[in-house]
């Protein structure tokens, strides 16, 4: 057996922070876990193998530069690239660095993970001998951690024997990953029918500032964590902290907290925080998926942040930036993240991200970069938004692998395209339209432009997540409902009724419904 390494801190706040010996080499070790999980072989190779034979230094803080610190050591044996410092001062919270570059022969830069307000030059560090471990297991279910995975609940302090597992692990074998085919019905009609999610796969709401990608993740957390048997790991990365306490609160009073591991490194946080983040909440599902055979689903909220935190880290590292000033290493880190989220077979890692898109620029190299992992790809669009149509999915720019005949069926896939036509031929037509008005076209594409407006408010719905501010209760509509209500849409069926009244409503009967009320009240009105 490797030789286990303990660092012992002279900080007794250190408690139950990163230090250790854990690393990839780890996975599998029920010793070094803690003795208490399954040792079951898992689809990783180990990147690390090497780190816990190392002797742990002390070296001393030579240069602090924001989140970037350098630290120089007496002897030049190094703690190798991606290990833990400690650094050992008299605060009451910890801080932890990561190794990034070997300067010279005795001196590091490192990436601080917490502030580093009141660190000065000469402070002693401890190198732990090891990367940053995370604690993982059933102990971190229901809890809010940190990055180096300390509880922020204020809950009890997590058990000394949680195991814990290097935040830096290689994929799976590509020979071990499965593929994602099984549709994940959401209860979102326009994602069910024109972009489903599939079990096990990779999902991204794309969208600049305010067009609803939290609400929509919120939407989807709260449709899919419900009914969803597995674990699900919500990672916070970069946004606002009340929105984060929100999901908390939301979660407890559902009661499906207990199922659900929270990790944050929000906006407020130091970029070395929002940067590892994801990486934390990734170690957690890989245990989950690998040692207790769960499916999970990953919820993040913003993987953009994450691209953001890492061209901050980056220059204070002194790298010179890429193309529109972004990191150098841009792609390498989303592979390294994107990469990592992987089925194997029989448990399934579910993804679902936001992304904010700077500026609505669908061009910007962090956006296409994150898009190329992605199996399927929800725009949002600001026109749609403006218009109140929310969701305020593009029908046109967003796609799925899944819509595909062999996986959704025929029926499925034949409704799609032709919802598709009717909207791509009404956006082609809106601009003779604008200049000319509708009585300009001829018979054929003024029906079509009249069943794409309805189709358009069809794909409308309310959310549970806004009934509080909009009044209007949620509606979760079944696919098959879905399917039906927009062949009857694409049949005439709702030729002659009102917009209004297929706009933020679920199933097509309860646009009935309202298309009835309307006429009594319209009725009553004349008489
Ligand atoms: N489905 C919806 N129904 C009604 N209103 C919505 C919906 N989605 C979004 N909105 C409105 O848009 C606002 C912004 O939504 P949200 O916070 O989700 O945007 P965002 O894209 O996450 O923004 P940011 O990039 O600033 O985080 C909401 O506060 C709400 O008023």
């Amino acid at each position: 057996m490797r030789p286990r390494l303990t660092f012992t801190s002279t900080d007794p706040t250190l408690g139950n922070c990163v230090i250790g010996a854990g690393t990839g080499a780890n996975v599998g070790d029920p010793d070094l876990l803690g003795g208490t999980e399954t040792n079951v072989p898992v689809a990783q190779n180990d990147p690390l193998a090497t780190f816990d034979q190392r002797v742990p230094s002390n070296g001393v803080v030579h240069a602090v530069r924001g989140a970037v610190v350098d630290v120089v050591f007496a002897e030049p044996d190094l703690p190798p690239i991606n290990s833990a410092l400690v650094v050992e001062w008299d605060r009451p919270t910890a801080l932890i660095l990561e190794v990034h570059s070997h300067l010279d022969q005795k001196t590091i830069r490192a990436v601080a993970f917490q502030s580093t307000a009141g660190l000065a030059r000469g402070v002693s560090v401890h190198s732990s001998g090891g990367p940053v471990t995370v604690p993982v297991g059933k102990a971190v279910l229901g809890r809010l951690l940190d990055v180096v995975g300390n509880p922020q609940d204020n809950g009890p302090a997590l058990p000394d024997d949680t195991p814990r597992r290097s935040i830096h692990a290689l994929p799976p074998l590509l020979k071990s990953q499965t593929g994602a085919t099984d549709v994940f019905e959401t209860g979102i009609k326009v994602i069910d029918l024109l972009t489903p999610m599939a079990q096990g796969g990779k999902a991204a709401m794309f969208g600049g500032a305010g067009v609803g990608k939290t609400v929509l993740v919120m939407e989807l957390i709260r449709a899919m964590v419900e009914k969803y048997e597995g674990t699900s790991v919500f990672t916070g990365v970069g946004e606002r902290s009340r929105e984060g306490h929100e999901l908390l609160t939301e979660m407890q009073e559902s009661g499906v907290l207990e199922r659900t591991v929270l990790v944050y490194g929000q906006m407020n946080e130091p970029p070395g925080a929002r940067w590892r983040a994801p990486l934390t909440a990734l170690t957690i599902s890989e245990y989950f998926r690998d040692q207790k055979h769960k499916n999970v689903l990953l919820l993040m909220d913003n993987v953009f942040r994450f691209v953001q935190a890492g061209a901050e880290v980056s220059s204070l590292l002194g790298r010179l930036p890429s193309r529109v000033g972004y990191q150098p290493t841009l792609a390498t880190e989303v592979a390294g993240l994107q990469e990592r989220i992987a089925s194997v077979a029989g448990s399934a890692v579910t993804a679902i991200q936001a992304v904010y898109v700077p500026a609505d620029d669908f061009t910007d190299p962090a956006v296409t970069t994150i898009s190329g992992h992605m199996d399927c790809v929800i725009m949002l669009s600001r026109a749609q938004a403006a218009e109140g149509f929310y969701p305020a999915i593009d029908p046109l720019g967003s796609s799925s692998m899944l819509l595909n005949p062999l996986v959704v069926g025929v029926d499925h896939y034949q409704t799609a395209e032709a919802v598709r036509q009717a909207l791509a031929r009404f956006r082609e037509l809106s601009d003779i339209i604008s200049l000319l008005g509708v009585e300009e076209l001829g018979t054929a594409d003024r029906l079509i432009v009249k069943r794409a407006r309805r189709l358009q408010r069809f794909l409308t719905q309310p959310f549970m997540v806004t009934e509080d501010f909009t009044g209007t209760p949620g509606a979760s509509v079944p696919l098959a409902e879905t399917l039906s209500g927009c062949r009857a849409i694409l049949d005439g069926e709702a030729d002659e009724w009102s917009e209004s009244s297929l706009y933020m409503v679920g199933t097509l009967a309860d646009a009935r419904t309202k298309e009835a009320a309307a006429s009594a009240t319209d009725a009553e009105a004349a008489a």
